[in-house]
């Protein structure tokens, strides 16, 4: 990793902090994921070779950048983002990278972007958004993350109890296993399952 990149990052981290500190507006945070859970998804995409990433809560673009470093030349991460005023400084973020090239910007609502998409699209979902529409997106989800493939769900720890009635739908479904892992706020990593090809 550059140095340039890795002081961005750091640059992007203390502003977080400092932003989120100073205001008690929810939608004016920026909520962003911690540090090791950057490093540990990076870790993911370049372990499975991802190569066509979707995120979900983009925000001023500070897991993008982690994400985006590690789909390498060739590789895309969309990601997805409500708010205009946060898509536009994840903009800012995305050239300041050098990244923009290999990221593609959506501002719109999650629900009927994920919808409108084809099965299998994507290789690697990372989930970091409004935690009470999951349930009504699972069935999305499932549908256009490719077969042993990887999806990501931020807050399983920090924010457990939000993500009781998604946990059981999750385990109701034979083509998904999954594990809970200590990293920053609690990540959910879910396989779909490749299933048998013979
Ligand atoms: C936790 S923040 C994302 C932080 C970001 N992943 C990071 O680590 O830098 C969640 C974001 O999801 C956005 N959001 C909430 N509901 C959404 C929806 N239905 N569709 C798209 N984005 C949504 C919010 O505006 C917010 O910026």
């Amino acid at each position: 990793m550059e140095q340039a990149f890795t002081e961005l990052l750091r640059e992007l981290e203390e502003f977080g902090e400092a932003n989120d500190s100073s205001t008690d507006q929810r939608s004016r945070k920026m909520l962003n994921i911690t540090h090791d859970t950057g490093a540990f998804l990076a870790v993911l995409v370049k372990a499975c070779k991802a190569r066509n990433v979707l995120e979900i809560g983009t925000s001023n673009g500070y897991s993008t950048l982690w994400l985006a470093d590690a789909v390498g030349e060739g590789g895309t991460v969309t990601t997805v983002e409500l708010a205009e005023e946060k898509a536009e400084m994840a903009r800012d973020n995305f050239r300041r990278a050098g990244l923009h090239s290999r990221i593609r910007q959506i501002t719109d609502d999650a629900g009927s972007f994920i919808a409108g998409r084809d099965a299998g699209e994507y290789d690697f979902l990372f989930l970091d958004s409004n935690r009470a529409q999951y349930v009504g997106w699972w069935d999305s989800l499932r549908r256009i993350l490719a077969d042993g493939c990887l999806l990501v769900i931020d807050n399983a720890v920090s924010h457990a109890h939000q993500l009781e009635e998604f946990s059981k739908l999750v385990e109701a479904s034979d083509d998904f296993s999954g594990v809970l892992l200590p990293v920053g706020k609690g990540e959910l990593v879910l396989l779909k399952e490749a299933g048998d090809a013979s």
